[in-house]
């Protein structure tokens, strides 16, 4: 018998270390740990308990289960081993310091009882360490990992485990155990207030939806069409990769057949701009992985310290999308209405708040932290980086984006925008672009209860670029 600990996995097919555990009959678990639930957030937690409704539903179906336990994982993974009488204990490795420390935890407390840790590469393609530099155990430049990233051959999927390698937890009586609860608990159960936004579904069934959906069309625009947030143009699948409701290897290998179906070079080209950026994911695991920190600290310290200015009046603004910059407003908005923002909009916003504002990225990674529904430390601690011109192969400092320029040129028509802020919704694009330069009286007319701007973009870049010259120490 094998245990199989599901954490950021939840799912029966394309999925590695349950695939590894069912050589042997299987009881799958999942632990709801207090040490992790710390760093969660409403939002998130209500995509996990949906991705594991889901998942429990996919073994009922199948006579299996899926224990529930609660406690740390150090003491109910090997408690539940004695229990169903398991020579084994399989997962998926997971990279952030926080789950390498826990997996320690488990891996030592097992080893004490003589039983078998067994951890399996699953959620990348390419774990940390094997795409490497001549000398360096990651690389620090994408388009160098890019490369060796995209020749290398990948693993194929693999199928769900036969019905017959599902225990039965209950051992047919269908009853629970001490270490288990029947049910899912609620996000009440857990001490978590609701959401503000609607969160998406997170269920495996919407994952391979999207998944097939995104592949027989969008993908084929994707390259000229990713960076307009109003044209729903990208894939979505973020909160299934942060969950694993859906397998890498199954997205790749949709990719393959979307290439199959390709009729025209261009459109070969748009399926490998996706690719390219499942592959930034994996770069900012492995630096992640190798620099633990990276949620905490400056990727890239300057020799004097940024002088963060962190005004809360301004952080407050920023946070309520009420800067009077439309863009950032609306990408601000539809954190809060979707839990999700678009990639060109997280850019524009975390420049704002760091170049314009000078607050501490840390500061905004905390709010994304709370409010994504597909925070992922290594994606968004490394987005957040990128954006302060800390992380690897960041923005450089004298590079500030101008969030008109930005508004104009990705969202021209300005639909973006006036989904996201109502009080903009009937106003001329035009005016909305030159919201900065419109007159206090054209302003109180267009939408009076829209804010003007808290700040002058030119005389902050201006700042924020003194700032950087300051900590490198090259002012003078
Ligand atoms: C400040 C900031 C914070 C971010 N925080 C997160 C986060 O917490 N979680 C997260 O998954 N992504 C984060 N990103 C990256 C990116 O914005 C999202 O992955 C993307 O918007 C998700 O939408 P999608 O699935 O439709 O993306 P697609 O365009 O369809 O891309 C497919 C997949 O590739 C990966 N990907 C795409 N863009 C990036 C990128 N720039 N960096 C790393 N991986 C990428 C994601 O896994 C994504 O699901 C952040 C970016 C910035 C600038």
């Amino acid at each position: 018998m094998n245990l199989h600990w599901h954490r950021r996995d939840l799912r029966g097919p394309d999925n590695r270390a349950l695939a590894r555990a069912a050589t042997d009959a299987v009881v799958p678990v999942f632990v709801l740990d207090p040490t992790v639930l710390e760093y969660a957030s409403p939002i998130r937690v209500a995509c996990m308990l949906e991705a594991l409704e889901s998942l429990r539903a996919w073994y009922r179906e199948r006579g299996g289960d899926l224990v529930i336990a609660r406690g740390e994982a150090s003491a109910v993974i090997p408690r539940l081993a004695d229990e169903y009488g398991a020579d084994a204990v399989s997962w998926a490795e997971d990279y952030s310091g926080l789950a390498a420390e826990r997996d320690r935890a488990v891996t030592a407390a097992l080893e004490d009882r003589g039983l078998e840790p067994r951890p399996v590469r699953d959620a990348l393609h390419h774990e940390p360490g094997s795409i490497t530099p001549n000398k360096g155990d990651h690389y620090s430049v994408f388009s160098y990992f890019w490369k060796k990233w995209r020749d290398r051959e990948k693993l194929d999927p693999v199928d769900a485990p036969d019905a017959a390698a599902l225990a039965d937890p209950s051992g047919g009586t269908g009853a629970s155990t001490d270490a288990t609860t029947d049910s899912i608990p609620s996000l009440a159960d857990l001490g978590f207030a609701d959401p503000e936004a609607t969160p998406p579904t997170v269920t495996r069934a919407a994952a391979r939806e999207r998944l097939e959906s995104f592949c027989s069309g969008p993908i084929y625009r994707y390259d000229e069409t990713r960076d307009v947030p109003a044209a729903d143009a990208t894939s979505r699948l973020s909160v299934h990769h942060k969950w694993g409701t859906i397998g890498p290897r199954e997205v790749y290998a949709a990719t393959e057949r979307a290439l199959e179906r390709a009729e025209t070079e261009a459109q070969r080209e748009d399926v490998t701009a996706f690719r390219r950026q499942l592959a930034f994911h994996e770069f900012y695991t492995h630096v992640l992985a190798f620099n633990p920190d990276l949620v905490v600290a400056d990727f890239t310290a300057y020799e004097n310290g940024i002088d963060w200015r962190n005004d809360p009046d301004e952080l407050a603004a920023w946070k309520a999308g009420r800067t009077g910059y439309p863009i950032v407003d609306a990408g601000m908005r539809q954190l809060r209405t979707e839990g999700w923002v678009h990639n060109r909009v997280r850019m524009i916003v975390a420049s704002f708040l760091t170049a314009d504002l000078l607050v501490d990225w840390r500061e905004g990674y905390d709010w994304y932290r709370q409010h994504l529904a597909d925070h992922e430390s290594a994606n968004d601690a490394a987005g957040w980086q990128w954006a302060a011109s800390t992380g690897p192969d960041a923005q450089p400092y004298f590079r500030v984006f101008n969030p008109m320029k930005q508004g104009r040129e990705y969202d021209p028509d300005a639909e973006y925008v006036r989904e996201y802020v109502p009080e903009l919704a009937d106003a001329d694009p035009d005016e909305i672009h030159d919201w900065h330069d419109l007159s206090a009286d054209r302003r109180a007319a267009v939408a009076p209860d829209y804010p003007a701007p808290i700040v002058d973009h030119a005389e902050r870049r201006e700042r924020a670029i003194a700032a950087f010259e300051r900590a490198r120490g090259s002012d003078s």
